[in-house]
């Protein structure tokens, strides 16, 4: 498995795979200067020909750097889910997604391509999560929620059943959502009240559906 990114989400990233029995072949980061991941050596810059037949996991937490990656990489992306996560067997999923340490997912939700379900954030029954997005580390989904392309749910919210966050935005963390966000709106507090917007808020890069569901999925089998 390849990694680009050597930062805070690549070390967890790192500890899944091993959690996995998956070996690191090579780890890309574009300033890798003092960045350390255990005893892994840090190849550089991302080299699409290397290790062409790997595939490859983004462990860049930023949903939009994340994204501009994703259309620049030429190897296949895998999925990543830890063995301590429960994923109800109907849910959909893209690729290069990454469900970390007790994250749920629940019946007939969908998730796109190149999300983050972090630690123990539950997305609960029939959510539909777009692509780049990241659910922070206790995050909680009530059912039927829609959260929009690139758009971060900050650590500890809470989303109230059947609202619709737009794409980049950013929800500040312990926020309780009771209203749906637009677009491109920096909303926070309990109830979250939009402060201003993302300047990504109108921007809208093309994501190159190049990447078919061809990888494989990762699952760790312990810790
Ligand atoms: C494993 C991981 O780490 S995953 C990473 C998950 N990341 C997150 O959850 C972070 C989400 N981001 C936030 O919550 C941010 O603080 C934001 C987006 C809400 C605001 O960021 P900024 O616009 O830079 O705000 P800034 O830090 O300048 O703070 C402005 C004011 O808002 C307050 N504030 C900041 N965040 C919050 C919040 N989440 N809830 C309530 N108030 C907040 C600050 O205390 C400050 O108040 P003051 O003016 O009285 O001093």
């Amino acid at each position: 498995m390849l990694i680009y990114g050597a930062g805070g989400h690549a070390k967890v990233i790192v500890s899944l795979l091993r959690d996995s029995g998956v070996e690191v072949a090579a780890i890309f980061d574009d300033d890798p200067v003092g960045k350390v991941l255990g005893n892994l050596f840090i190849s550089g810059p991302y080299d699409r020909n290397v290790y062409e037949d790997q595939q490859l996991i983004l462990a860049i937490g930023d949903n939009f750097i994340r994204k501009k990656h994703a259309l620049q990489v030429s190897h296949r992306f895998a999925n990543a889910f830890h063995s301590s996560s429960l994923i109800e067997r109907n849910v959909p999923f893209g690729l290069g997604n990454v469900v970390l340490h007790r994250a749920v997912i629940q019946t007939d939700s969908i998730i796109g391509n190149h999300c983050i379900v972090n630690t123990g954030a539950l997305v609960d029954h029939e959510c539909k999560i777009s692509d780049f997005v990241h659910i922070s580390p206790g995050s909680v989904l009530c059912g039927n929620v829609t959260v929009g392309e690139c758009t971060l749910i900050g650590a500890g919210s809470v989303v109230v059943p059947n609202v619709v966050i737009g794409k980049n935005c950013i929800i500040g963390a312990g926020s309780v959502v009771t209203k749906d966000i637009p677009d491109g709106a920096i909303a926070r507090g309990n109830p979250a009240r939009i402060i201003k917007q993302t300047h990504y808020g109108k921007e809208n890069l093309a994501f190159a559906s190049a990447h078919g569901r061809d990888g494989d999925d990762v699952h760790s089998t312990g810790f």
